[in-house]
């Protein structure tokens, strides 16, 4: 019996990667029966057949599940924005953070193209995030400023890239393992991969142990899969004040006696992210009048 995780699929075919080896498997009939579906990510224990050849006789349990790409197993989100061209939108960040905390993975904020902008600018950016509690690294992929910091993290972990288009992801990946290529947007538009055509993302070995997902998460930022009451805790620094609030039930939008509103006219809950909140607040409940 042998361990591996599941990097590609393919023809229902499963390519395991064991140590520095690929194996191609098939699963077990039981398995086919039982409707399972086996995903990239997963860990399984399997046997050989034939020269790189075997088959999957369990599945191990899944610690987490991306639902953008589908991928098991999924540790942490490295988000990518640009000090700069683009530059920082803070209400998009505020969207792909939430979306981040929806997945519930631990979550790295990376400011790229640093190079491009005055230190001033790149503190303050980095400060504003870290006092909410996140983790920010201030890189440039370009001349490879913090690349060592991001490489040590991603370590033995399985490590999705998301953020807006155009702030770097494949360059700091190409940094990171020069050949190690993230499939961008653009690259997947050229060669037709419509929305109807089912593509399932892959893992990338790093050198050092770890994967890289191939494809970059949650790229659309749409709130459909959340409900009003959670969407505080998407916010850890309101999620944190709101057991204040007068009442257990407020989404500390017009309720009296709100700590969070309180915090925010005392300067203590950022009041650009306290818009954030109430912007996607509301489009959470113009979704819902839709159904
Ligand atoms: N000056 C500077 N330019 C950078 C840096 N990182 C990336 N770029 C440039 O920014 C542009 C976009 O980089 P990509 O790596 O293609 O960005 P991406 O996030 O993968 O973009 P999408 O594929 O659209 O999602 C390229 O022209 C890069 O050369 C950096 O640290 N400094
Ligand atoms: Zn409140």
């Amino acid at each position: 019996m042998l361990n591996g995780i599941v990097v590609k699929t393919y023809n229902s075919y499963y390519y395991i990667q064991s140590g520095s080896k690929i194996v191609t498997c098939n699963l077990r009939g039981r398995f086919k029966k039982e409707r399972f579906s086996l995903l990239v990510g997963d860990e399984v224990i399997y046997t050989m057949t034939g020269p790189n050849k075997g088959v999957i006789e369990k599945i191990l349990p899944r610690r987490s599940m991306l639902k953008r790409p589908m991928v098991a197993n999924v540790d942490q989100v490295v988000l990518t924005f640009a000090a700069v061209n683009p530059d920082i939108k803070p209400a998009l960040v505020d969207r792909f953070l939430v979306i981040a905390e929806l997945s519930e993975l631990e979550i790295i904020m990376c400011i790229n193209k640093t190079d491009l902008a005055d230190a001033e600018t790149v503190t303050n950016l980095a400060q504003h995030y870290e006092l909410i509690g996140y983790r920010v690294l201030s890189i440039a992929a370009k001349t490879g400023m913090g690349i060592d910091n991001l490489r040590s993290l991603l370590h033995d972990k399985i490590s999705v890239f998301a953020g807006p288009s155009g702030t770097g992801k494949s360059t700091i990946l190409n940094a990171i393992q020069p050949g190690l290529e993230l499939t961008t947007g653009e690259v997947s538009h050229k060669i037709g991969r419509g929305k109807h055509t089912t593509r399932f993302a892959e893992l990338l070995p790093l050198a050092g142990g770890g994967f890289v997902v191939d494809t970059p998460g949650f790229s659309f930022t749409e709130f459909t899969d959340i409900n009003e009451a959670h969407l505080m805790h998407c916010f850890p620094e309101i999620a944190k004040v709101a057991p204040e609030c007068k009442f257990s039930t407020c989404l500390h939008y017009k309720e009296p006696q709100c700590a969070v509103k309180q915090a925010v006219a005392a300067g203590r809950i950022h009041a650009a992210r306290y818009q954030s909140y109430l912007e996607i607040l509301a489009e959470i409940r113009e979704n819902k009048k839709g159904y």
